[in-house]
């Protein structure tokens, strides 16, 4: 089985989404902010204060590319496309899904005060620059494989969407090995 990676904006469900997914396919789940939060021995909005985005750009590059490029599920962090070249890796290696969620309904998941507090972005920008991040995003989000829009559906149904539409998944022939 290829990997299976998804993408998307903070909240659109990626982490949720991909336990569950992990679980159906019978594969391990990876999720790139845990395994960046392993690497480091401190959570990400440690690193985010302590050693700032750039740095914790750099850790999440590098634990995309130590993650097992079969049979799993990867579950990447929000800002993971911002580098060109991640997406083309994924792209590459597996399947990235981009599980599409409009801003209104992303705020609303995101400011529930536990998940406000793991998200250092949402600690330190406005509503509007957080906004115009997601607007700034959405090209990037937008290359990818396939996409479901989780606006309306539960956790389970994005998860059956994501089946049904890997089963008809062609890769592009120019992938470079
Ligand atoms: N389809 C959905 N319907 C309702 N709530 C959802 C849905 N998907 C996710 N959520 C809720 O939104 C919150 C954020 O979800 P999750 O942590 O999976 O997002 P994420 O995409 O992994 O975010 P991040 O990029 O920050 O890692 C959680 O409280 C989760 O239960
Ligand atoms: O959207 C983002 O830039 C982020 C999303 C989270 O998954 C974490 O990777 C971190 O909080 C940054
Ligand atoms: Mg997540």
């Amino acid at each position: 089985m290829n990997t299976i990676y998804l993408v998307g904006f903070m909240g659109c469900g990626k982490t949720s989404v991909g336990n569950q997914l992990s679980k159906r396919l019978g594969v391990p789940p990876y999720d790139v902010d845990s395994a960046v939060e392993k690497l480091r021995g401190q959570t990400i909005k440690e690193i985010f204060y302590r050693e700032g985005e750039e740095a914790f750009r750099n850790y999440e590059s590098l634990a995309i590319r130590q993650l097992p490029l079969e049979h799993a599920v990867v579950m990447t962090g929000g800002g993971a496309v911002i580098r060109e070249e991640n997406l083309c890796y994924m792209k590459n290696k597996g399947i990235v899904i981009y599980l599409k969620t409009s801003f209104p309904v992303l705020w609303k998941r995101l400011m529930k005060e536990e998940e406000r507090q793991k998200r250092p972005l949402l600690l330190t920008r406005k509503k509007e620059e957080i906004q115009a991040l997601y607007d700034e995003r959405r090209k990037q989000y937008e290359q990818c494989d396939i996409e479901v829009n989780t606006d309306e559906l539960t956790t389970e149904e994005v998860c059956h969407q994501i089946l049904q539409k890997i089963i008809s998944f062609k890769p592009s022939t120019n992938r470079q090995n």
